[in-house]
Parts: structure tokens; sequence; C-alpha cells
């Protein structure tokens, strides 16, 4: 039986003295490019937390291929790419990979093919703090794809860089999916969910859509995907006072969550 690549089941996390995620079901098939896109503040990133095994649960369950988040048996299974590019400044884009392959136990013949597959090939003598925010962007990538992981949690990768830095990296992403790896990428720039085969898209918390790039649009009539999103956004904020049929359209071909306080009611 084919695992989920992740799998949530009444998630609930607080940082802090706020509770961020509350009751949060979720299902991600592997082997596609999954957007996770909201605003900020959503709680992105700490869902990702959660699904990489670095986030305190207050509740509930994260899997991942079938094993719980953060288990030992994961622990190649998973690349995680930070907001922040957390690599050595002085140190080579070839010596970074080199020390990040060590301490991950990837084997060292990975460091040329992560440079080869990031097209880094011309910078890999290059000490890090001579790139630029592109650059440094693809060799956070490279570290986390070490070791060939079958899932990529990457937090807003492409954030502060230019329109075609941003296609290089769409780019590499689809590589990547194409050969069967899943990848989780979260993004406040809501243009980017046309390259994703699959969108959540998150706020405060909830996930009020689960959809296609083709769905979203379809089924609210929106030219581009930021209109889209704010008509679902309105849709949902009109909450459990709003009529049933009005609370679901123009988004009722997509898998809608409920909002916490149409949780707190209970079933409708
Ligand atoms: N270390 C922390 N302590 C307390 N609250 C936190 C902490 N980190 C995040 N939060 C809060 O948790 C909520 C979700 O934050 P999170 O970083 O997950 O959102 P996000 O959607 O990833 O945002 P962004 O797009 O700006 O990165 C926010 O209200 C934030 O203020």
């Amino acid at each position: 039986m084919m695992n989920n690549a992740i799998e949530t089941r009444g998630l609930r996390i607080s940082r802090g003295p706020t509770m961020v995620i509350d009751c949060l079901d979720l299902t991600v098939p592997g082997g596609a490019i999954v957007g996770l896109l909201g605003p900020s503040g959503s709680g992105k990133t700490t869902l990702m937390r959660a699904v990489v095994g670095v986030q305190v649960l207050a509740g509930g369950s994260v899997n991942v291929f079938g094993q719980s988040a953060g288990s030992a048996s994961l622990r190649h299974r998973v690349g995680y790419m930070t907001q922040q590019a957390s690599i050595y400044e002085d140190l080579s884009v070839r010596q970074n990979l080199h020390y990040f392959a060590r301490v991950q136990g990837a084997p060292r013949s990975d460091v040329e093919r992560v440079i080869d597959r990031t097209d880094l090939s011309g910078q890999a003598d290059r000490l890090a703090r001579t790139l630029s925010g592109g650059q440094a962007s693809r060799v956070s990538l490279a570290a986390a794809m070490l070791g060939s992981p079958d899932l990529l949690v990457l937090d807003e990768p492409t954030v502060g860089l230019d329109p075609v830095l941003r296609g290089d990296l769409w780019a590499i992403f689809r590589r990547l999916a194409e050969d069967g790896t899943t990848l989780l990428v979260s993004s406040h720039v809501m243009d980017e969910a046309t390259r994703c085969d699959r969108l959540l898209l998150m706020r405060e918390g909830d996930l009020i859509a689960d959809t296609t790039p083709e769905q979203l649009l379809s089924t609210t009539g929106a030219d581009t995907a930021e209109d889209a999103f704010l008509r679902i956004i309105e849709s949902h904020d009109a909450g459990p006072g709003a009529s049933r049929s009005r609370r679901r359209s123009p988004t009722h071909l997509l898998t809608v969550g409920k909002s916490r306080a149409q949780r707190k009611k209970g079933p409708q």
C-alpha cells in the first residue's frame, strides 16, 4: 500500500501563549509539487516545522510516509530548507556541501550531483559570502537535496528573488518532482500557485482550500490566483453567521476546511 507523503490528524500547535494551529486534518499524496500558500503569520512555517519533526505538538499527529514525523527512520527521507539561508559564509559552496553531507551521512559523491542539479558548478569554489541572494538560496536547496530525500520541505525558497531567479528555482523544483520527489513549498506570492500541482491555502492556522491551480481559477471565476484567493478568503471569512450556500460559494468544488469558529460549533 502507498503511504501518503504527509498526513496530519487533529493537529494542534501552540507557539508562546497562542494556539497557532487548532485541529488541522491534512492529506498530501506523494510525487507532486504542493504549494502551501497563505498570508504572513498564517502558520505555514509552523506546519512545516511539524512535518520535519522539530515542532512540539499540543495534540494530534503528523505522519510522513506512514511514520511519525521526526522519527529516526525518516532522517534520510526528508530534506528541509529553512527561510534563512543556513550556510557558512567563510566556506566555499563545495566546502559547505561537503560539511552538510558529512553531518547528514550522505555519500560524498552526492556533493557534485547536487551542485550540478542546482546549476552551481560555476560558483562551487566561491566563498558563500560572495554569493548573490539567488545563488545562496540554491546552496541551501542543494544542502536539502543531499541524500536524495523523498520529501523536500522548502520554506519560502523564492522570497526576495527577482522573477527570473524565481523561474530558475521553480524549474529545478519541477525536475525534482519529475524524478519522483514530493515537494512542499511555501510562499505568500500567490502567482506562484500556478506552478504547483496541488495547492493548500492556509489562513490563521486553518486549511481553507485544498485544490489545484486549474480548479482554483475555474471554481472562483477569477483571472488570477491572487484574486481567486481573495475570493476564497472573503467567502471563508463570511463565517458561521453566513448561510451555508454563501459560505461554500464560489469555492464549492474545492475542499474547503471549516473555520475554527465553525469547528467549535461542532458538526453541521
Ligand atoms: N517563536 C514563536 N513564538 C511565539 N509565536 C510565534 C513564534 N513563531 C511564530 N509565532 C506565531 O505563530 C503564528 C504563525 O507563524 P508562522 O511563522 O508559522 O507563519 P507563516 O505563515 O510561516 O508566516 P510568514 O509567511 O511570515 O513566514 C504567527 O502568529 C506568529 O506570530
